[in-house]
C-alpha cells in the first residue's frame, strides 16, 4: 500500500497550534532554501483563526521566526465579492491574521483577487491564474505551479477549497484556477485552485477542529467515497498532514501519528 496522509491529533487547539507553527516554519525554511520565498495558499472558514493562533505566538528564538518578508500568500479559494465584504476570504485572513502582525515585523506579500472582474467569474479565475503564472513562471515552462504549502480547511460535507462533493470541477484537468457559480455553500460564485494544483503542492496541511467535524472525518478516513478531502489524501499521500483536535476525530478508525518534524 502507498504512503498515507499523516493524522496528528491533539488534546487542545492550543497544542495543535503550537505543532502547526513548527510544521509551517519547517515548510517556510524549505521554500526559502528552494527559491528564496515561501509560497503558501490559505483557505477561509475556520482555518485563519487557528493559523493566527499558531503564527502570532511569540517567537521562541531564531529557529522559530516567522519570516513574513519572505511570504507570498495566495488564496486557495475566494468568493466573488469585494475585499471588504463579510464573505471575503481575504477579509477573513486580513482581520484574523494580517492586521495582527506586530508593527515591528515586516509584512508578507498578499495576492488578493482583482475585484474589477467580480461580475465574470471565468475572468476572475483567469486573472488569478495569471497571478500564479507571474509568480511561478509561465504556463509554457511549468505544467503546474508548485506551492510550498497549502493550508486547507475541511467543510462538514468534505469539501475543501471550493471543490465540492460530486461537482464537475473535480474533473478539471487543465485550469490552475477555476470558477464555480453553483457552490452549494453560499455565496454561490467563487473561484478555486483546481485539484491537480492542490495535489501538486510540496506539502498540504488540513486543519479541522471541533466535534462538528467528526462525522465527515469518519467518511474521509474510513470510506473516502470520492470526497474532495479524500481525493487530496489519495493524491498527495504522506505529503499531506492533518492537524486536528481529538474532538474532530473521536471514533475515527485511522492510525494517528505522534507529531514530529
Ligand atoms: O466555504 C469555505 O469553506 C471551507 C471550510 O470551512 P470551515 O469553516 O468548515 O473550516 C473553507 O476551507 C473554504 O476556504 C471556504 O471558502
Amino acid at each position: 500500500m502507498g504512503k498515507q496522509a499523516n493524522l496528528y491529533a491533539f488534546p487542545s487547539v492550543d497544542e495543535l497550534a503550537s505543532a502547526l507553527r513548527a510544521y509551517v516554519l519547517q515548510c517556510q525554511e524549505a521554500g526559502i532554501a528552494r527559491h528564496g520565498a515561501f509560497k503558501v495558499a490559505v483557505s477561509g472558514g475556520s482555518l485563519p483563526k487557528t493559523l493566527a493562533k499558531a503564527l502570532l505566538a511569540p517567537s521562541e528564538g531564531s529557529n522559530d521566526a516567522v519570516k513574513w518578508d519572505k511570504w507570498e500568500i495566495f488564496f486557495a479559494d475566494e468568493r466573488a465579492v469585494p475585499l471588504d465584504h463579510e464573505d471575503s476570504n481575504y477579509k477573513l485572513v486580513k482581520d484574523e491574521l494580517l492586521d495582527k502582525i506586530p508593527d515591528d515585523q515586516p509584512k508578507p506579500t498578499v495576492h488578493a483577487i482583482d475585484t474589477q472582474y467580480l461580475d465574470d467569474t471565468q475572468e476572475l479565475a483567469d486573472q488569478y491564474e495569471q497571478v500564479l503564472v507571474k509568480s511561478f513562471a509561465s504556463r509554457d515552462s511549468v505544467k503546474l505551479p508548485i506551492f510550498d504549502l497549502l493550508l486547507l480547511g475541511c467543510g462538514p460535507d468534505g469539501h475543501t477549497c471550493s471543490l465540492f462533493p460530486g461537482h464537475e470541477l473535480l474533473r478539471e484537468t487543465s485550469a490552475w484556477v477555476a470558477p464555480i457559480e453553483d457552490s452549494p455553500k453560499p455565496p454561490a460564485k467563487r473561484i478555486t485552485l483546481t485539484l491537480p494544483v492542490v495535489n501538486h503542492a510540496v506539502r498540504v496541511a488540513f486543519v479541522a477542529t471541533g466535534g462538528g467535524k467528526k462525522d465527515i472525518m469518519k467518511e474521509i478516513f474510513e470510506e473516502g467515497k470520492g470526497l474532495p478531502c479524500a481525493l487530496v489524501n489519495e493524491g498527495t499521500g504522506d505529503r499531506c498532514s492533518w492537524f486536528v483536535d481529538n474532538a474532530a476525530v473521536e471514533g475515527v478508525v485511522y492510525q494517528r501519528r505522534p507529531f514530529s518534524l
